[in-house]
């Protein structure tokens, strides 16, 4: 379990009109000075680009027509030593942003991983895993790469440009001003199609993550689509998403590839209107050769900063919108969050009083008007048939999910105002889909608490009967394979009980936890988990009447109403549902109870 947050995320909060992107300015603060050395950089080799034609020109009407040999080589060993220079600044521009943006995406992706951890049940039935994936690896990677030389390059180009243009104008203001009017038309086509290039690319990164839910899904369940004979289908189902993010993928790359070409055509298309204007300074006596050669040469130093900007725009386009899709999880609301007060001397008395659930998307409460006592120490069965709200009703103890109506009081405190952390490591929880994790069996019993000494473990695993954990290859240091897949249903089930006993829990909730157990193997559970349910406040969702005999009382649940509370014999006697709820083990009961 996590510990209590104690600082905000560092995105800044949203305010109307701030972008996405620029939320994640605090995440760059911390490497400021990084960012700072970067971009004083950046104009740098801007000046020794743009000095190397203004060399070339020099060279021309200097060394070059005076014949003077000396001079020409020192001119030429400066214009190599700007090329040196040029390739030192990029080479640590490069190091310096390689090593913060990596940081930085770290930073935002341990966050969002907490921010996901904490973000109710609810939210992650809403969302499909592979969307989320796709959010936090090729979102958070596609904004670093655009922080580490996208931004960078962006910012250069742009300059560049800026300084190339005004020296022409300042140069042959009649040459500048038409290369500036030539210009026009290419920037109003260019926002053109960036805002169509926009919507593209959510398409594009949003049908990313349906592919990969769609991936995580058919792998998740390979087993039951092989025996139901269902590859085909899923296969065809994979395909059907594949194709579509592909052909959104090509349409955004048309757009791209047209705005692409007419930023690398327009380069020459320049460079016409500059060896016209040139041409005429030249045989006007305006310009020297030397000057047609700076103007030519700037020009030509304009080819790739201009050709980029399409390949740059486009990627800050996607920046934008991965920005867009991350922070759309960060502004997720938490709605179940930690209270502040804490049980001194917990003892395990449960109350639930006039509760009612209501699923977000449902038209009607799922649990209406519950009330129940458990008192320290009673264990109460949970019965009912299937969809009557039983599993909805044990996930509001531990606040899995928080009740819409009415209060669960835990030793007379409702649980909203505990201290999460404290709650849930009172209270022991475990599922009939038991979920264990790709690490050894220990970590996995010791998850809900790791400082368990070797003594405790053994206890919880007696109790449990999943003795077999020391029959592994390498025991309680066996590494369990994905979700635990290499152990039986059962087994697992066992590791999950130890797991839940382990926490040393004031109450016990299992959500019908030994269903894939034998039935040898069950009644020997719960002849150990009697004695741990002695101290505990246990509440056991139970199908099977050989589980229901754990409990001191039964609670009837019936569409989402406790429609009757008592032992086991009375509501045998009295209540003729009860009897078919449990029909099948029927006999079993009546014989262990008359034994
Ligand atoms: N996220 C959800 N949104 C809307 N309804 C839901 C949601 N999850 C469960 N339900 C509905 O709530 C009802 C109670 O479900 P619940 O899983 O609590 O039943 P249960 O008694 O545990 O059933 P079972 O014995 O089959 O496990 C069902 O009708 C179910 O369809």
């Amino acid at each position: 379990m996590l510990p209590a947050r104690t600082r905000s995320y560092a995105l800044a909060p949203a305010a109307p009109g701030r972008a996405a992107v620029l939320r994640f300015l605090p995440y760059i603060a911390r490497f400021k000075w990084q960012f700072i050395a970067s971009f004083v950089m950046a104009p740098l080799g801007v000046l020794i680009s743009v000095a190397i034609p203004l060399l070339l020109g020099a060279i021309v009407d200097g060394p070059i027509a005076q014949r003077n040999l000396t001079a020409l080589l020192w001119f030429c060993l400066a214009l190599l030593g700007l090329g040196v220079a040029d390739a030192g600044l990029s080479f640590i521009r490069r190091w310096i942003m390689s090593r913060a943006t990596s940081h930085i995406e770290a930073d935002i992706r341990l966050d969002l991983f907490d921010k996901l951890q904490r973000l109710q049940m609810g939210f992650h039935k809403s969302w499909e895993s592979g969307q989320l994936l796709s959010r936090m690896m090729s979102d958070l990677g596609l904004l670093r790469r655009f922080m580490s030389f996208g931004l960078v390059m962006l910012f250069m180009n742009s300059i560049h440009i800026v300084v190339v243009v005004v020296i022409m104008v300042v140069k042959l203001w009649h040459v500048g001003l038409a290369v500036l009017i030539a210009v026009i038309p290419v920037v109003i086509a260019t926002f053109v199609l960036m805002g169509r290039f926009g919507k593209l690319s959510r398409r594009v990164q949003d049908e990313t993550g349906d592919v990969a839910s769609s991936a995580e899904e058919s792998l998740h369940g390979v087993r039951v689509i092989r025996s139901f004979g269902r590859a085909r289908y899923a296969y065809r189902g994979y395909d059907e998403r594949a194709t579509k993010l592909a052909e959104s993928g090509v349409a955004r790359m048309n757009l791209a590839s047209i705005l692409w070409t007419l930023l690398e055509v327009f380069p020459n298309v320049l460079l016409l209107v500059v060896l016209v204007g040139v041409s005429f300074g030249v045989s006007g006596g305006v310009l020297t050769l030397g000057d047609a050669v700076t103007f030519v040469t700037l020009l030509l130093s304009l080819a790739w900063p201009v050709g980029s900007l399409g390949y740059l725009l486009s990627f800050a386009r996607e920046a934008a919108t991965a920005a867009d899709r991350v922070v759309e999880v960060f502004d997720a609301p938490v709605t179940i969050s930690s209270g502040t007060s804490r049980i001194e001397a917990p003892a395990g008395r449960l109350e639930l009083r006039d509760v009612t659930f209501q699923f977000d998307d449902a038209t009607e409460p799922t649990l209406s008007g519950l009330n129940l006592t458990l008192e320290p120490g009673e264990t109460v069965a949970l019965v009912g048939g299937t969809g009557s709200g039983k599993s909805t009703l044990v996930s509001l103890i531990p606040r899995l999910l928080d009740v819409t109506g009415g209060q669960i009081l835990l030793d007379g405190v409702d649980v909203r105002d505990l201290d999460l952390v404290q709650l849930r490591s009172l209270i022991g929880t475990a599922f009939e889909e038991p979920i264990l994790f790709s690490m050894s069996a220990r970590e996995n019993l010791t998850l809900g608490r790791p400082e368990a000494i070797e003594a405790e473990i053994a206890e919880a695993v007696r109790v449990a009967r999943a003795d077999f954990v020391y029959d592994l290859p390498w025991g309680l240091d066996t590494r369990l394979g994905e979700q635990g897949l290499s152990l039986s249903g059962g087994q697992r089930q066992r590791l999950a009980l130890a797991r839940a006993i382990l926490v040393g829990p004031r109450v016990l909730v299992l959500d019908d936890t030994l269903s894939a157990l034998d039935i040898h193997t069950e009644a020997e559970v719960e002849e150990a988990l009697k004695s741990t349910l002695g101290g505990v406040t246990g509440i056991v969702v139970a199908h099977r009447a050989s589980t229901v005999l754990l409990a001191d009382r039964v609670a009837v649940l019936t569409e989402g109403s406790i429609a009757h509370v008592g032992t086991h014999q009375e509501l045998l006697a009295t209540v003729p549902e009860y009897r078919e709820l449990l029909s099948a083990d029927y006999s079993i009961a009546m014989g262990e109870q008359s034994a």
